[in-house]
């Protein structure tokens, strides 16, 4: 039987000190911790830390976007190392990924990076990805490493996605631990002021917006204190930190993927009569489409919007929008597969 998934993701508040510095304390502990997990999980493990790790040998480093790329090309093997090192002593061999965007809005190109992990996962190995930053630009990038976690989590079908903070989970207005949600609505949203530590880019926001679409994808997620001890491991318990619990999702993870909407990159403007065939859960035709947008490739993510300009639906392209423009007069050509269409 395969094991069921865990995704756990570190903040850069949680994994460094103040100055910068990498805990090497809170990465032993990670260790020790996913080491016990090892047997009962397929685990990917989401790490945050290589601009704070390689920031200090940049002269007059004053964080620019420039300055933070080659601060991750530096911090990287930095990160990794340490986590090789505080995982060698239980034998396990840690792999790492570097993912951008646009691998994650094609689903081709998305299921080899889950039958990569699939390989290191039969070997024991464990899978530790953060953003490519050395590459990401400012359209390309994931808001933050809270959405990479995220979209790994839906993608992949795992069961539980957990968020570490440099808090004990998400803090009610007296400043506890709020110990469970049932669901991220606004009011909990609310909760959560815009301040972030100097070196990440989540915060508080970014993690109860992904883990209002995991939720919602069916996901069980915990935010959980890394100061903690055995924070990971209660955290799965339901012991310490934020539960936020999964909403029913009968979506196969096809569906999932596409419904996790951030991997939108192209957009088309459709009639009535479409609309009418995506509701009746047809596929969408040439015919119905009136603009494209936004441009997409064959396999890629877009939108369709009404007149308003309302999202209605996500589909995954079957064609790329310039054959579309191409073919227009070939009015069956079909842009999307029902199957493919998620109506929102
Ligand atoms: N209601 C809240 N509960 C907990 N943390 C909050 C809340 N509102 C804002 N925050 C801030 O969010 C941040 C938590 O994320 P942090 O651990 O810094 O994450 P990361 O490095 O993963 O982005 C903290 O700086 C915390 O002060
Ligand atoms: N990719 C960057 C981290 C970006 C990020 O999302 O940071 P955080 O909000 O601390 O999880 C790095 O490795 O430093």
């Amino acid at each position: 039987m395969t094991k069921p998934i865990l995704v756990i993701k570190f903040g850069t508040a949680s994994i460094t000190h103040e100055n910068g510095e990498l805990d090497e304390t809170i990465v032993a502990a990670i260790a020790r911790q996913v080491a016990d997990l090892k047997d009962e999980y397929n685990i990917v493990l989401v790490s945050s830390g290589a601009v704070a790790a390689g920031k200090k040998y940049l002269k007059n480093y004053s964080g620019t976007m420039s300055e933070r790329k080659a601060a991750a090309a530096i911090g990287n093997p930095l990160l990794l190392s340490k986590y090789a090192r505080y995982f060698s002593p239980y034998d396990i061999a840690i792999a790492q990924s570097l993912c951008e965007r646009r691998h994650f809005s094609n689903r081709a190109q998305f299921l080899q990076l889950k039958k990569t992990y699939e390989e290191l996962w039969e070997s024991g190995v464990i899978p530790v990805a953060n953003e490519n930053d050395v590459v990401s630009d400012l359209e390309l990038k994931f808001s933050d490493n809270d959405e990479l976690a995220t979209l790994i989590a839906v993608g992949f079908g795992a069961s539980m996605l957990l968020f570490s903070t440099s808090v004990g989970g998400v803090l009610d207005r007296e400043g506890k631990v709020v110990p469970h949600i049932t669901a991220i609505d606004e009011s909990i949203l609310s909760l959560a002021d815009t301040k972030k530590s100097n070196l990440g880019l989540g915060g508080m926001v970014s993690k109860l917006t992904f883990a209002r679409l995991a939720t919602r994808m069916g996901i069980k997620v915990v935010i959980f204190g890394i100061h903690t001890t055995d924070g990971i491991l209660n955290a799965i318990a339901g012991t310490t930190g934020t539960l936020c619990l999964p909403q029913p999702c009968s979506m196969p993870a096809r569906k999932k993927w596409l419904a996790s909407g951030s991997l939108v990159t192209g957009r088309v403007l459709v009639d009535e009569g479409a609309l009418t065939a995506l509701q009746k859960r047809r596929s969408l035709l040439a015919v119905g489409v009136l603009t494209v947008l936004e441009s997409f490739e064959g396999g890629e993510v877009f939108e369709i919007v009404d007149e308003e300009h309302n999202v209605i639906a996500v589909a995954r392209a079957k064609v790329s929008s310039e054959l579309l423009a191409e073919d227009r007069k070939v009015q069956n050509l079909e842009v999307a597969h029902a199957d493919d269409i998620v109506l929102l």
